[in-house]
């Protein structure tokens, strides 16, 4: 059974501004990565934080399920779940890291570990075992018993992709989870993003200003532009010069590296 999110009609209005403008998208589908891009105000944020359920919304966001031989199986209307039960589901991972709590790296993981997993059985091994594991996969296990209160800028980014990827939830949705990292650590979490999310058949949706490394590591990208879909496909349909002079307002030319991956070299501001 692989997951599959549904959006239909979406609305989110500020006031009396209209910020995402009654968006359907294609189902987004669990075991791969889709980017979501698109310049600076373009409702990226607001997006996330509506399927996260934490601003109020029109429109239908609906989780299913779908087997080998039925359409969509149960599916949840998201839109009118109750928080608490909407994070059962969908896990949200911020740009901002309020993260002045006195716990340590190891200490916060297993937290979150645990209160994502209240409804299902897991012993206290092996809850610790789940918890040094991702810590480990994110290369952080020497950070385990530091305290988060005295980490750096990058060292809290990644404690808090610990906590966000050890609740293996249904829709991880991550907002610019890799601002604050090295290239090493970039790359780093990117695969694990992506390994995650094929293992486990995760619906990840992550948003991202690194054009490159989104067509490197996710199988889809959703361009936003003012709050309307500008794109979407695979990255070497949704990424072009046509796009990027559009909706990003530059003169770009997008090539494959020597090894394959897509690259975007960008020629000046029109
Ligand atoms: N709480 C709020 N109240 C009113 N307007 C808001 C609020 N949050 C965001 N906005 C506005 O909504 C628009 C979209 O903001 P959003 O943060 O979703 O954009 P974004 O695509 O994530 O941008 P960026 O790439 O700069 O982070 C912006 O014009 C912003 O000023």
């Amino acid at each position: 059974m692989v997951p599959h999110l549904t959006i239909e009609g979406l609305s989110v209005v500020y006031g009396k501004r209209p910020i995402i403008d009654n968006l359907t998208l294609p189902p987004v589908a669990g075991g791969g990565v889709t980017a979501l891009i698109g310049p600076n105000a373009a409702g990226k944020t607001t997006l996330l934080r509506a399927l996260a359920g934490l601003v109020p919304a029109r429109g239908s966001v609906r989780l299913g399920h779908i087997g080998p031989t039925a359409p969509i199986v149960h599916p949840i209307e998201l839109t009118r779940l109750p928080i608490s039960q909407h994070a059962r589901h969908v896990t949200y991972m911020p740009q901002a890291l309020p993260q002045r709590v006195a716990l340590t790296v190891f200490e916060a993981t297993l937290s979150a570990l645990m209160s994502a997993r209240s409804d299902r059985v897991l012993s206290q091994t092996q809850a610790q075992a789940r918890a040094l594991e991702v810590l480990e996969r994110l290369g952080i296990l020497d950070l385990s018993r530091r305290g988060l209160d005295e980490l750096s800028g990058g060292q809290r980014q990644l404690a808090s992709l610990a906590q966000s990827l050890v609740r293996e939830p249904t829709v991880l949705l991550l907002d610019e989870p890799t601002s604050a990292l090295d290239i090493h650590h970039q790359m780093r979490v990117m695969q694990l993003v992506a390994e995650l999310a094929r293992e486990r058949s995760i619906i990840v949706v992550i948003v991202l200003h690194d054009i490159a490394q989104a067509a490197r590591y996710c199988q889809r990208i959703v361009v936003l532009e003012q709050g309307l879909v500008a794109a979407d496909g695979p990255p070497e349909q949704a990424i072009t010069p046509e796009m990027l002079a559009r909706v990003y307002k530059v003169e770009a030319r997008v090539e494959p590296c020597s090894q394959g991956f897509l690259q975007v070299i960008v020629d000046r501001a029109v």
